[in-house]
């Protein structure tokens, strides 16, 4: 970790590599102290936070705990609000109100994207040798498109509605800066940190460097702890929101206790997303930028938090979220979550043990440089959950834009399962995502483009499917150290709640079943 401490060594390479710059003024160097003192303070802050994620892991050690893992955006946090959805829905109902500013904020973070795309464009067909800049916008590569994802400026015709839309959807601008402020670290998504394109290689594919950047809990590998964006939960962000909301309603007894927020800003963010009802759907259904988004590569159908369908209810002053809308929600998971589930119904004819009715669920941020902060998770967990989204095979990795996300997926799975503190683990594997896969197969891309050894198969999702299945399932069989250990693979769409809701009543009833079998051995 951290340390202030420095050697004197000249030679010491490490010593070079932190001595203050030659000829370092005064300003500057008192500069750097504070620098080094905030650090100083983050570390700590760290250590402390690991600290009391433990004691509260082990504080739950008799619980059932079921952990979920996964790369980013593969489900994870979705699956957790399914199993409240469909466990405890009491508890879900009560909490269902606060992601109103969630979704209220991928909506219009969808239309500041638009805008900055459209923005480069226009200053591109004004100014030909600038360039267009959409850094918020990962285009999503589809067969159907145009090459190289570079419109030609030529083509497109902007008009004065173009520029007047732009000018008064400004305002929305102010409202993300407010709901991310508001909602906190989890509004910002993973950046990628290089670029360029390789299909999922096999060759590629069981590098050990691959699968130490994948799964750096991996056995035999340093384990290093990241600093970036390390927020021990983003949990407080709902406590937040919901004394907003009661000090808006006027609820000073339920404000009491919570973390005190000024509920003006949800107030205002509700208002100017209202009165830009009219011209956000003008702008999303605007044939000129419907054609722009197109050859730019950009379905923005197919990425989280779309919610441009759905203008006219969620721009409602009164809007209450559904069901659906909350799981269809975007938000990073930022460090390690940890959720208890108390099963408000179970089967009368199921046992009644602690297994049948509490669970301890822990959820984790996804990306690559968050998964070293999995590892103190996996020595007393009972359950895996992995999720592997189905639908990416030709999308890449927002971290590191020269990995395939399937490919990313079979590394991390790869680390998780062969991991030997987790060898007594029942293993679930979700392969999600599947309505996106059916999209985009009828959009026409082809699936052995991006994955070779499909090869002649039938471009279809259900062969997909399957083909992926037989491939999680004989990793597991190769690398399990215990072959004794449990394994159920399902398809899903986490966004069916209801298909969903059966699933997760398959899971549990499996592992009760499990639980029995092992208590009778015993
Ligand atoms: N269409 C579709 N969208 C899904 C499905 N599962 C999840 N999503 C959406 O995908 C987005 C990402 O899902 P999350 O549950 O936040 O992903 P995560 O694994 O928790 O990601 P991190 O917190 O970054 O690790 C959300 O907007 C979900 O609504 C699915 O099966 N189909
Ligand atoms: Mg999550």
């Amino acid at each position: 970790m951290y340390s202030a401490r420095r050697s004197n060594d000249p030679e010491d390479p490490l010593a070079a590599a932190i001595a203050p710059p030659p000829g370092e003024s005064p300003e500057e160097k008192a500069a750097r102290l504070r620098r080094e003192e905030e650090a100083k303070r983050i570390n700590d802050e760290i250590d402390e936070g690991l600290k009391q994620d433990r004691a509260a892991w082990k504080k739950h050690k008799s619980m059932f705990k079921l952990l979920l893992l996964g790369q980013s955006e593969s489900g994870k946090s979705t699956t957790l609000k399914n199993f409240q959805l469909a466990f405890a829905p009491k508890a879900w109902k009560a909490e269902r109100a606060s992601w109103r500013a969630v979704i209220q904020l991928n909506l219009v973070r969808s239309i500041n994207n638009i805008l900055d795309v459209l923005s480069a464009e226009m200053s591109k067909s004004s100014n030909p040798t600038s360039p267009a800049t959409s850094p918020a916008l990962r285009p999503i590569t589809t067969e159907s498109s145009g090459a190289g994802g570079n419109a030609s400026p030529s083509h497109t015709q902007f008009s004065h509605t173009h520029a007047l839309l732009k000018l008064r959807l400004a305002p929305l601008r102010r409202v993300e800066a407010d709901l991310k402020q508001l909602i906190g670290a989890a509004t910002d998504e993973i950046g990628e940190e290089s670029a360029s394109t390789p299909p999922f290689s096999s060759a590629g594919a069981g590098a050990s460097d691959d699968l130490n950047a994948a799964a750096p809990f991996a056995e035999g590998t340093t384990r290093r702890r990241h600093a970036e964006f390390y927020v021990r939960s983003n949990d407080t962000w709902r406590e937040t929101v919901r004394s907003a909301y009661h000090k808006l309603s006027g609820n000073e007894e339920a404000v009491r206790g919570t973390v005190v927020t000024d509920g003006s800003k949800l107030e205002d963010a509700t208002e100017i997303i209202a009165s830009c009802a009219d011209d956000m759907k003008a702008l999303w259904e605007d044939q000129v930028v419907r054609d722009l988004l197109k050859r730019k590569r950009i379905r923005m159908e197919l990425s989280p938090g779309f919610f441009l369908n759905d203008i006219d209810r969620i721009t409602q002053r009164d809007y209450e979220p559904s069901d659906n809308d909350v799981v269809r929600s975007r938000l990073r998971t930022v460090g390690v979550q940890e959720y208890k589930l108390v099963m408000e119904k179970y089967e009368r004819s199921a046992p009644t043990t602690e297994v049948a009715r509490e669970w301890m669920i822990y959820d984790v941020g996804g990306s690559r440089t968050s998964r070293a902060a999995w590892y103190p998770y996996f020595d007393d967990a009972n359950a895996i959950l992995f999720l592997a989204p189905i639908s990416c095979f030709d999308e890449l990795l927002a971290e590191d834009r020269r990995v395939n996300r399937l490919e990313d997926s079979f590394l991390l799975w790869k680390g998780v399962i062969q991991s030997k503190l987790l060898a007594k683990c029942i293993i679930i594997l979700f392969l999600n995502k599947y309505d996106l896969l059916e999209k985009k197969l009828a959009a026409g891309v082809k699936i052995n483009k991006y994955l070779p050894s499909f090869a002649e198969r039938e471009n279809s999702a259900t062969v997909l499917a399957h083909y992926l299945h037989q491939k999680f399932r004989e990793q597991h069989r190769e690398y399990t150290p215990d072959p004794t250990r449990p394994f159920y693979g399902y398809v899903t769409t986490a966004i069916d709640t209801k298909a969903t809701a059966s699933t997760l009543a398959s899971v549990r009833d499996g592992i009760l079943r499990h639980n029995l079998q092992r208590a009778d051995f015993v």
